[in-house]
């Protein structure tokens, strides 16, 4: 900080968002002054129109002493957009600090015009310099220092209050920095008489200089109007109960979160009562004697030098594959959390779960899959699933004994509990705003209507586990009942968990089993470890021809339309997807195509209705593209269409994934986020560039390849400037700081907001592609769980752009929605896994090929902004599609 000025109490702030993704950001300035708990009870960000004018003017503005207008979509001279801001702004009671969307609306609000910036740009750094002599919040003894070469910040843009249009009302307090060839633009705005003040540029940003600085000046204004009182009382409880965001601090002192682990003799109090037990044997043949359950626990069996170096391909067919062979009926999945990289380690979990839930929007209806039984459903209500599973995973973790049957502190990762996938379309029952498009929700009441209801989650609970740690250890993992506990302490089970656990119990489900049957089930992966059978699946050697479902053209108009969108100021950056398609050929037995060869051995043919099995695909890409989430899950009972049947057979979906980006994880109550944003082709081992090379000088009087290691360094060094070009691309990064931007403000829901910090800033990873990748950490806040967490992050914002509301809205109406790129699905969603102790770790759904019957699909996309280059674009798409499938053939 560049002065020392007392510090004034913090005034009673609300600020109000207008659905911008960077609005919670406001918060980590104010914590950059105070403290989280005196944020949390004196700043509250409202939803624009949660309130009417007239309601806000009498239950919240006699309570507040400052209001604060968020940036947002659109334009302030559309009322949709700004709502009452207007009127606020024009009764100015009460001091009002502008922020771009809301910098904007103050213009508007005394007379001036709205036109578009003469440099559009979003997530870019420029510099503003206050007028001399200093104006408004300029004046403060904290600008004093403000040389004329002015102070950085990150704007996002396209519309600006024209200059030419400024009543005498109003009065410029900072200037954008003149570029050569480029006007300038106000960046600060006053009123000469009332308490208003604005900024075009965003102080919260995380690549903006003197954000602090800039709201100590307002503060100390505020303070100033109020005639500068002792203190200020904390909001009114019904102001703090309508903030969008809901977060507790920890208690003092305690570094961890509640509901977390306790160590080894801390006594764990648990919110929730005992689940009851004996339950009504199932006619579930792998839940056969699982009993019911009091506790549970976690147990391990570590293999030591048994099969610490077998190839886990080979152990997952031993193990989850032989599994689905032997029983008479079919099991309902395969799991495979892979996680292949040659740089990160990572584990590897293998299972076959015990059952299924998968949940479809137009329905509202969940389905249970169990081997042997046909699915039993229930509908939810007023509930959303979110909330319904994450009541759910937070009865079962409370169900935990800490402590018991490990003998160090766990190492995370995941102990056993849900995988599955949250699907891009369950985005309308986690974004807040969301108005459902009619088109999209329209049941299919008809026939078979269950048949054919698309699966928009869907969560496997294992409670055996085979993990291969990043060491090369096996270990398994199993969730058993814990009978040292008795029984007592049974409540009605009607309200427990929510709606999911006492529907569970009724319908006969077990989370755990007995310890022996973890024993039995361990020695006989001991025995397998010992003397590991040879594979019977074995990859194809290329995967099918995949064709673009919309042509290059096509794609690339639509670019125009997202420019379009943010020349209007409608949004800021749009990640713009299409889908990829291919049919896997009839299985070899009754085909006598040639080529793609899919090289399973006979053995399985039959394996899925007469289609190849799927895990021969899966590993082909493992090791064509490994990467950190590379993840194979098979449910082979889901119901799914096959072309080559015309009709619905039960071939099932399969998720052959190589996605190497991080949506989420949680882990000790710390959540990270990692998105990658920036990417580029890489030069392939082997690859001569010797022709292509800029460095090298002229390739016909060099006289040719450089041959041999020289080539071969050469390409090297050609692969390491493409990363270096890319890592300090200013169109690259202003994408990935836009979505760190956001990221940190959808953490900032569920975290205190001084936790919430970027370790590692636009950093260049290389794989099978070059990617930016950021680190965004906070603490989870004590109130919420862990599925709430991801919801309220979700959908990935690198999916979306920014700001997320209005980016999706738009999205829809720009990708088609019917046909195959009518929903997104799986691809853009989040995969993993709920551990029962409460980690988590989600992956974004890219690069990730889902098989439904016969039909592969695979989505691929990029983030458009206003300085995309069509062209450039779409070989970005198809960059990212090689990377999984390889050659494209016959795509320009
Ligand atoms: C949309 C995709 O990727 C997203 C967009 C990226 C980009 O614009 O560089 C990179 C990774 C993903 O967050 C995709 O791979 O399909
Ligand atoms: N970040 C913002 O608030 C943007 C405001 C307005 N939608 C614009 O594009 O200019």
């Amino acid at each position: 900080m560049s002065t020392t000025s007392k510090l004034p109490p913090l005034p009673r702030t609300v600020i109000l968002d207008y659905y911008d993704s960077y609005t919670n950001n406001i918060l980590t300035l104010f914590t950059k002054l105070y403290s989280d708990e005196e944020v949390l009870k004196k700043v509250v960000v409202i939803k624009h129109d949660r309130y009417t004018w007239a309601e806000f003017q009498s239950a919240i503005l006699p309570s507040v002493d400052c209001v604060i207008l968020s940036p947002g979509p659109g334009r302030p001279d559309k009322p949709a957009d700004i709502g009452f801001g207007l009127d606020l702004l024009r009764s100015h009671l009460v001091p009002i600090l502008g922020v771009c969307l809301g910098h904007q609306a103050i213009g508007v609000a005394f007379g001036a015009k709205i036109i578009n910036t003469p440099r559009i740009t979003h997530g870019h750094v420029i510099s503003v310099a206050p007028v001399r002599p200093a104006k408004g919040l300029f004046a403060k003894p904290e600008w004093t220092e403000a040389g004329e070469g002015g102070f950085d910040v990150v704007v996002y843009n396209s519309l600006t209050v024209d200059s030419a249009s400024l009543p005498d009302e109003l009065e410029v307090t900072a200037w954008s920095a003149p570029k050569v060839g480029s006007e300038r633009t106000i960046q600060g705005l006053a009123h000469r008489d009332y308490p208003i003040w604005g900024v075009q540029y965003h102080p919260e940003s995380i690549s903006s200089t003197r954000g602090p600085d800039l709201l100590r000046s307002f503060l100390a204004s505020v303070h100033t109007f109020h005639a500068q009182p002792p203190s200020y009382p904390a909001l009114p409880e019904h102001i703090i109960a309508s903030c969008s965001y809901r977060v507790t601090t920890p208690p003092a002192g305690s570094s961890r979160r509640a509901g977390h682990r306790p160590g080894r003799g801390t006594p764990m109090v648990s919110p929730y009562p005992t689940p009851p037990i004996s339950r009504e044997g199932s006619s579930n043949s792998r839940t056969e004697g699982r009993g019911g359950f009091g506790r549970m626990r976690l147990v391990e069996r570590r293999y030591g030098d048994i099969g610490r170096h077998e190839n886990t391909g080979d152990v997952f067919q031993a193990v989850v594959k032989a599994q689905s062979r032997k029983g008479k009926e079919r099991v309902i999945g395969e799991v495979w959390l892979d996680g292949e990289t040659p740089t990160r380690p990572t584990t590897t979990s293998l299972a076959t779960p015990l059952f299924l839930l998968t949940y479809s929007l137009s329905s509202r209806r969940v389905a249970l899959h169990r081997s042997g039984a046909s699915p039993v459903s229930l509908s939810l209500e007023e509930e959303t699933f979110w909330a319904w599973f994450g009541e759910g995973q937070k009865w079962l973790s409370a169900t935990l004994t800490p402590g018991v049957g490990s003998d160090r502190e766990a190492p995370g990762g995941w102990k056993g509990g849900w995988v599955g996938w949250m699907g891009y379309e369950m985005k309308s029952e986690s974004l807040a705003g969301y108005a459902r498009r009619s088109k999209r929700v329209r049941g299919e009441r008809n026939g078979d209507a269950a048949e054919r209801e698309e699966v928009d989650a869907a969560w496997a609970w294992c409670d055996h586990i085979l993990e291969r740690r990043s060491d090369g250890e096996w270990v398994a993992e199993g969730i058993v009942l814990d009978e040292s506990i008795g029984s007592s302490g049974h409540t009605d089970e009607k309200d427990e968990g929510g709606g999911m656990i006492p529907w569970l119990l009724s319908v006969g489900i077990t989370f755990a089993s007995p310890q022996s049957t973890f024993d039995t089930w361990s020695a006989d992966i001991s025995n397998t470890l010992a003397n590991v059978p040879a594979p019977t699946v074995l990859p194809v050697s290329r995967l099918p021809d995949f064709k673009p479902v919309s042509t290059g053209q096509e794609y690339k108009r639509r670019i125009g339309v997202c420019r379009e969108a943010i020349r209007q100021g409608e949004s800021y950056e749009l990640t713009l997807t299409t889908k990829f398609t291919a049919t896997l050929p009839p299985s070899s037995s009754s085909s006598s195509t040639a080529a793609p060869a899919l090289s399973s051995s006979p053995a399985d043919i039959g394996a899925s209705d007469g289609l190849t099995d799927p895990l021969s695909l899966y590993l082909h890409l493992r090791t064509a593209n490994p990467a950190y989430y590379s993840t194979y899950l098979h449910f082979p009972t889901l119901p799914s269409r096959s072309t080559s049947r015309t009709q619905t057979t039960a071939a099932g979906i399969a998720i052959i994934s190589s996605s190497p980006e991080r949506f989420l994880k949680i882990e000790k109550g710390v959540v990270e986020m990692m998105p990658i944003k920036g990417t580029r082709a890489r030069v392939k081992p082997g690859a001569c560039v010797c022709r292509s090379s800029t460095e090298m000088g002229d390739y016909e009087e060099r006289g040719g390849c450089l041959g041999g290691e020289r080539c071969a360094e050469w390409a090297r060094e050609e692969d390491r400037r493409i990363g270096e070009e890319l890592r300090l691309d200013p169109k690259e990064r202003a994408e990935n700081l836009m979505i760190v931007d956001l990221i940190r403000a959808d953490l900032l829901s569920s975290c205190p907001p001084s936790s919430v910090l970027v370790p590692k800033l636009i950093a260049l990873e290389s794989y099978g592609v070059h990617n930016l990748v950021t680190t965004v950490r906070g603490q989870l806040a004590p109130n919420v769980g862990v599925v709430e967490a991801v919801a309220r992050c979700f959908p990935p914002g690198s999916m979306t752009g920014a700001p997320k509301l209005r980016s999706v809205g738009l999205l829809e109406g720009i990708e088609p929605d019917e046909g195959e790129e009518g929903r997104r699905g799986v691809y853009s969603g989040c995969l993993g896994y709920f551990s029962i102790d409460g980690t988590a770790d989600l992956s974004v759904v890219i690069r990730t090929i889902v098989l439904k019957g016969d039909q592969l699909s695979l989505g691929a996309g990029g983030a458009i902004t206003w300085l995309s280059d069509p062209e450039k674009e779409w070989d970005e798409v198809l960059t990212k599609v090689r990377s999984v499938v390889g050659k494209l053939n016959g795509v320009a």
